[in-house]
């Protein structure tokens, strides 16, 4: 029998007992996540203007304002097993999802080129204190390999590498926080009140909202896609109360990131303080060097390689999974990821680093809003999931295009495009409400939805009903709770 393209193996909804991420575990992917040279450059770029203190300020609002979006998004993974490119079919169609999905797929990857990069010029530099040997671009072939068949190994096989690296990358980097404060206070600066070129009134606030929403620009990324991480999250069965049913992502999203985000922005910061330079690689190389070098440079492969796997081979790989169809598996979406991370040239590309946040941000708030307003206002939080899988089902809608979700995000982007210091906020409002109101009033009449006109709890909600989403070749089953484990349907 022909399958389905829209029903690749890997792409199928993850059921309550393949979702193997533990809160701890989900916690360290976070540690590990957070800390990558690029988040040193946020705080770098802060104290440029700003004071210590309130570079610290706005990435704490900024980072717990980011991990409650991520939070709220994150419960289409834990509800429904449903990643980020599948779920989007809704507001965009089973079709128009590669758009915006792809849009992510490469901002995803040319992340992952960026901090393979970096990681590569740091194993240059521990393989030339050790051997002498020194050639950065076959360390970033061989490192972008590593971390390749790492995340071809599966979700469990990042989170145990993120339960390795997490502790060793916090204990380095509180070893080097005091070493360059140590440096910093050296060459006459104070750490916590220094500021390159300090800035008053109105150019101080706004200085503080690019570091606010610089942070928020960081991980809307991840705010958008979430569900292709959290569809993994181990979360209770039959659990209505939406806070007890998210507690894994939740602590995670709120608590291990924010704090560790803080946590890396300072010493980005204090870096910048001690040697006038936000790359810690060169920090690092100004401020130690023998053996001790070689420690601190390994912390930053074990950080560059936590955050690729998880914060962006994953999603690539998922995304690049959905648009090849069933043919194209998981690992073939890694190994294109790898390929595109590559072929952009990333050693170019951190210089610019903060206005490309900026700018992604936006792009990707509006998708946010969308699926805010998607899955909470107008689905309220019900979704038909076999048809996710058809081809002429009900999310076909014109040609395979949503065009509401077109529309909004068009408007969303731009709009916060137009408003940069504030873009995450403009994006997402303006995206969920024109979404919403074209949705609701023209959209949804046209192309009816089984989910909204008869939103039903058993037809249409996945683990707080007890249900896992089982979608067949020949049809459209779903299995409750209620049957045994054991009992081989199929
Ligand atoms: N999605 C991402 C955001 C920030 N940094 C990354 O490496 N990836």
């Amino acid at each position: 029998m022909k399958k389905s393209y829209l029903k690749s193996p890997d792409l199928l909804p993850i059921r309550q007992k393949d979702r193997k991420i533990t809160k701890l575990g989900y916690s360290f992917m976070w540690v590990g996540m957070v800390v990558v040279l690029a988040t040193f450059a946020i705080g770098g770029a802060g104290v440029i203007s700003l004071s210590l203190p309130w570079v610290i300020l706005a990435t704490m609002i900024g980072s717990l304002a980011i991990g409650f979006f991520i939070s709220l998004i994150a419960d289409i993974g834990i509800e429904h097993g449903l990643s980020f490119p599948v779920y989007m079919r809704a507001p965009f169609g089973t079709i128009g999802t590669h758009i915006p999905s792809i849009t992510r797929g490469l901002a995803a990857s040319m992340w992952f080129g960026i901090n393979t990069y970096f990681g590569a010029t740091a194993m240059n530099g521990i393989l030339t204190i050790l051997f002498g040997f020194d050639n950065w671009f076959v360390c970033f072939l061989i490192f972008a390999i590593f971390q390749l068949v790492n995340t071809a190994m599966g979700i469990k096989s990042i989170e145990r590498f993120a339960d390795l690296a997490a502790p060793i990358i916090l204990l380095i980097s509180i070893w080097m926080y005091i070493s360059l404060s140590g440096t910093a206070t050296t060459a006459g600066r104070d750490v916590w009140g220094w500021a390159e070129k300090p800035v008053s009134g109105s150019a101080a606030f706004s200085a503080f909202l690019v570091v606010i929403f610089s942070n928020m620009g960081f991980w809307a990324t991840l705010s958008a896609d979430i569900p292709s991480i959290s569809r993994f999250i181990k979360a209770p069965v039959n659990e209505k109360n939406w806070f007890k049913r998210n507690k894994g992502s939740l602590i995670g999203n709120l608590i291990a990131m924010p704090l560790t985000q803080t946590f890396m922005i300072i010493i980005g910061a204090v870096s910048y303080i001690a040697v006038l330079n936000y790359d810690p690689v060169v920090a690092l190389q100004k401020a130690a060097s023998g053996i001790i070098l070689a420690i601190l440079l390994l912390m930053v492969v074990l950080a560059q390689w936590s955050t690729n796997t998880a914060a962006n081979v994953v999603p690539a790989a998922t995304i690049f999974s959905n648009v090849g169809g069933p043919r194209f598996p998981f690992w073939a979406g890694v190994i294109t990821a790898g390929i595109v991370g590559t072929i952009v040239q990333p050693w170019t590309l951190f210089g610019v680093i903060i206005p490309i946040l900026l700018f992604v941000g936006g792009i990707l708030s509006a998708i946010v809003g969308i699926l805010f307003a998607d899955y909470y206002l107008i689905r309220k939080r019900r979704v038909n999931v076999p048809e996710l899988y058809e081809d002429h089902g009900q999310y076909k809608y014109l040609g395979g295009v949503n065009l509401a979700g077109f529309i909004a995000w068009i408007l969303g982007a731009v709009a916060s495009y137009f408003v940069p210091n504030y873009g995450f906020l403009v994006g997402f409002v303006v995206g969920a409400g024109i979404y919403y109101v074209l949705a609701k009033y023209w959209w949804f009449k046209k192309y009816r939805q089984a989910e909204i006109e008869d939103p039903n709890d058993e037809k249409y909600l996945g683990i707080s009903v007890g249900r896992d989403w089982v979608i067949d070749d020949k049809g459209l089953e779903s299995v409750f709770e209620e049957i045994p484990n054991n009992v081989d349907l199929y």
